[in-house]
């Protein structure tokens, strides 16, 4: 079956996270995961409550339904999930946006490799920290990265770790340590993922951030760093396709 099972086509919004934060976007949010974060702010896309809403879709239909949304409104895609890296025939996908001049970028936890990450234009690698619950390969990660850097395109690739405590920060020290030479962004945790009390989580992320912040300026193995907020749910909370 040469489909592609979709949760969200959403857009056009600002990508709110990481590498290119602000960046005018639509969103295509793939359904299914292999890992299972305890904090994941997307669990509809693999624990089974918007099963009814996930829809088998070609390539094609997928980039009618972009245009149907977005109009002429576009020129980024952000693929996410889920995670899309469980999908071969996302290559089918790339190839459509990339004949169409539309650059793409992809947000994926580092845990499988698909050969079209090679056409990504703005690669986002999540390891995912201890809190998530789930445990890193590194032996895996550490191919994804080397497949990477023997890529002859120039696109641009980062990792950005989650960090909502201690041991998150100090496994993000890891991180960056074993991989100095690729752009590394710290992004502050949300800890209350689905109140709808917009302004009480406000308050809350921002409080973290600027602690996360306070943490990072003390720190001199984190220098060469971004910290950055979840842009997108200062504006709209928790809402969903935003
Ligand atoms: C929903 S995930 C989908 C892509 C892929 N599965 C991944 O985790 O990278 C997109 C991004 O949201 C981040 N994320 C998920 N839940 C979060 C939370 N509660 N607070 C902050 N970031 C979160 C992930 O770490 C990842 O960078
Ligand atoms: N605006 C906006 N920016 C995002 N950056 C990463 C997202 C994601 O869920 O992967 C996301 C999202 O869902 N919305
Ligand atoms: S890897 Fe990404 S989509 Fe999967 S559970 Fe973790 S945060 Fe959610
Ligand atoms: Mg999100």
């Amino acid at each position: 079956m040469n489909k592609i099972p979709v949760l969200e086509i959403f857009g056009p919004t600002i990508q709110g996270e990481g590498m290119v934060i602000g960046q005018k976007t639509m969103f295509v949010r793939t359904a299914g995961c292999d890992y299972s974060c305890s904090w994941c702010d997307s669990s509809f896309t693999w624990d089974g409550t918007a099963k009814a809403d996930i829809r088998q879709m070609s390539a094609n239909e997928i980039w009618e339904e972009l245009k149907a949304i977005g109009g002429e409104g576009f020129s980024f895609v952000t693929i996410s999930g889920g995670n899309p890296a469980l999908l071969k025939n996302i290559d089918s996908l790339v190839d459509i946006l990339q004949q169409n001049h539309i650059k793409i970028g992809l947000e994926t936890q580092g845990s499988l490799w698909q050969d079209w990450f090679n056409k990504i234009d703005e690669l986002t690698i999540s390891p995912k920290p201890p809190s998530s619950g789930m445990t890193t390969d590194f032996n895996v990660l550490d191919t994804i990265l080397s497949k990477l850097e023997l890529n002859e395109r120039k696109q641009n690739n980062s990792l950005k770790i989650v960090v909502f405590d201690d041991e998150d920060y100090e496994y993000a020290k890891t991180v960056h340590a074993r991989y100095p030479a690729v752009p590394f962004f710290l992004q502050v945790g949300n800890d209350d993922s689905k109140t709808s009390d917009d302004g009480q989580l406000l308050n809350r992320l921002l409080h973290r951030y600027e602690q996360l912040i306070n943490k990072v300026m003390l720190d001199d193995s984190l220098n060469d760093v971004k910290v950055l907020p979840q842009l997108h749910t200062f504006i709209w909370g928790n809402k969903r396709a935003v």
